[in-house]
């Protein structure tokens, strides 16, 4: 059998653009290193809890307007997921008693941003509202491949108005619009912070399109977890895949992409297996992809350029913890974020993230317990050249500081902890096969939004990249997007 595309990497932008190929009729083979699919929307299951292993707060699961691309790739496949809305997307614990609640109705979190800052109330409603213009114009429209000229051609055509709106914002960061409208330093510092829990820099570098999409979608689709964990969306997409023809592999680990005559032609796996392929399609970082899987001598010159514009994002520290219920005020929310330092936002250990997936899904634990998911940054060169001994000490360490933190919130939880496993940039490392256990690229420095990101072709003919280090970036509905669009482009190429 020919196959038309070989994806490597079953996360969910390699898993959407497969499924999106196999629905066209495409034959696709998805190869995945690991035992299961979903890369950083995975799980992992001990003594009853099933963990999450990244990804907690999913955009995208929404069941109206064009930009619930999760729900949309599941359904191109006859698979669906159910997902349980998500009353309230963060509750901030931030400096000098900033203790507010991200409600997904958005009169009520206008309301509760404005109770502090009432000196700021027009500011606040501009900012915001510029916010949900971006979020209109890409809910108003198909989204596929920007590099496909007839596609724009048509968008064009149908949403002029939108298109404008977008090729407006594309160059913009999220801070400049914000500064046009807010003087407060505190409120600003509260804006880096909204941007900074997802994109991991501060609103000036943080792409405008992008923060429209989460500061509206969180008020349209809502943030929805999905019933029986993060790990369903995978497992279903690849159920979806499997209906649809196309196959997955397991423990097919790609350590070579074949060139002929500088064109992308197949893949070699660690034990020596050779796959053929008319495209190939790199879920891999663009650092894994060009430096371990091509020879890092021959990196093409944009993707050098690249990565003179963006570097890796530091990796986690993280907490998987089970807690008596009892350590859980009534009302409390499903995500929380906890910083008591502005100056340490974006420092190792400043800011706390919080995921408690079992009160929207109960199940996920035994009865009469809750899973704590914590992550906090660290770098990866904190936690090379230790002793096993000396690892084990620092991670300890590292995750009682934390814990010391989240007293704060949750008294009593050192006391009704019942499971605890900590994960550091190693095992990102090791279990998501990114370099560094990097989150994603962040820019170097200030750059113009989303102009320097690249779309899914690479230099090299025949190979594609996809996931959150292709265009739009980091994010489950974000590389979901960056699926369609290359699902898309090579729908085209091969002429299906
Ligand atoms: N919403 C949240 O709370 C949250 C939290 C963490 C991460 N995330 C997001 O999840 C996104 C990740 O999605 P993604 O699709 O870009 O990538 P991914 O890293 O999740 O998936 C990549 C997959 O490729 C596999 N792989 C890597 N190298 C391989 C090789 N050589 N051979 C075979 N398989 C290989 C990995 O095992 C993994 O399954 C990130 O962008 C991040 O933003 C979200
Ligand atoms: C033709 C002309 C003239 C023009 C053209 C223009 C156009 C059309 C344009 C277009 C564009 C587009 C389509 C775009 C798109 C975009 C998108 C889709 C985007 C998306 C995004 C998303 C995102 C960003 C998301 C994200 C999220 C995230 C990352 C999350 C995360 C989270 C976390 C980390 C968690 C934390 C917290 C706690 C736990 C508390």
């Amino acid at each position: 059998m020919t196959i038309d595309a070989i994806v490597i990497g079953s996360g969910i932008g390699g898993l959407v653009t497969a499924t999106q190929l196999a629905a066209k009729g495409a034959k696709v083979l998805v190869l995945e290193r690991y035992l299961i699919p979903g890369g950083s929307a995975g799980y992992f299951e001990r003594q009853g809890y099933r963990f999450d292993v990244g990804a907690s707060m999913i955009f995208g699961l929404g069941q109206n307007g064009t930009t619930n691309l999760l729900t949309r790739a599941l359904a191109a496949v006859n698979v669906s997921q159910e997902a349980i809305a998500d009353p309230v997307q963060i509750h901030y614990h931030l400096p000098q008693g900033l203790d507010l609640k991200v409600h997904r109705v958005y009169k009520k979190f206008l309301q509760n941003l404005i109770a502090h800052f009432p000196h700021e109330e027009k500011g606040i409603r501009r900012f915001y509202d510029e916010c949900q213009k971006v979020f209109k114009c890409l809910n108003s429209m198909d989204l596929l491949s920007l590099e496909e000229p007839r596609y724009l051609l048509r968008v064009f055509f149908q949403h002029p108005l939108a298109c404008l709106g977008l090729a407006k914002y594309l160059p913009q960061n999220a801070g400049d619009v914000a500064r046009r409208y807010i003087e407060d330093s505190q409120l600003l510092k509260f804006i880096d912070m909204e941007c900074y829990c997802w994109s991991m820099v501060p609103s000036d570098m943080t792409p405008m399109i992008n923060a429209g999409m989460v500061f509206s979608d969180r008020h349209y689709g809502g943030v929805n977890y999905p019933k029986g964990g993060v790990g369903q969306i995978a497992q279903k997409l690849v159920e979806g895949l499997e209906k649809a023809g196309g196959r997955i592999q397991y423990q097919a680990r790609v350590t070579k992409i074949l060139t002929e005559q500088g064109k992308a032609v197949g893949v070699q796996l660690a034990n020596g297996k050779v796959y053929q392929g008319k495209r190939i399609v790199s879920n891999a970082t663009r650092w894994d992809t060009f430096e371990q899987l091509l020879p890092a001598e021959e990196m093409p010159h944009n993707e050098k350029k690249w990565q003179q514009n963006y570097q890796k994002s530091p990796s986690f520290l993280s907490l998987h913890i089970g807690v008596k219920e009892s350590v859980l005020p009534a009302g409390t929310e499903c995500h929380h974020i906890l910083l008591e330092d502005w100056e340490k936002m974006t420092a190792v250990e400043g800011t706390v993230f919080v995921s408690i997936p079992t009160l929207l899904d109960p199940d996920l634990a035994p009865s009469g317990y809750h899973i704590i998911h914590v992550f906090t940054p660290h770098w990866i060169d904190d936690w090379q050249k230790l002793s096993p001994s000396e690892y084990e000490a620092k991670k300890e360490e590292a995750a009682w500081r934390i814990i010391d933190r989240l007293e704060k919130i949750f008294p009593g939880l050192d006391a009704g902890l019942d499971y605890l496993e900590v994960g550091t940039p190693r095992s990102h490392r090791r279990f998501l096969g990114r370099q560094d256990g990097t989150y994603g690229p962040i820019p170097r420095r200030k750059l113009w939004g989303l102009l320097n990101m690249p779309f899914n072709r690479t230099a090299i003919p025949g190979l594609y990249c996809v996931g959150d280090s292709t265009f739009p970036g980091q994010g489950l509905n974000a590389v979901a997007f960056s699926g369609f669009a290359c699902a898309h482009r090579i729908a085209v190429d091969l002429g299906f």
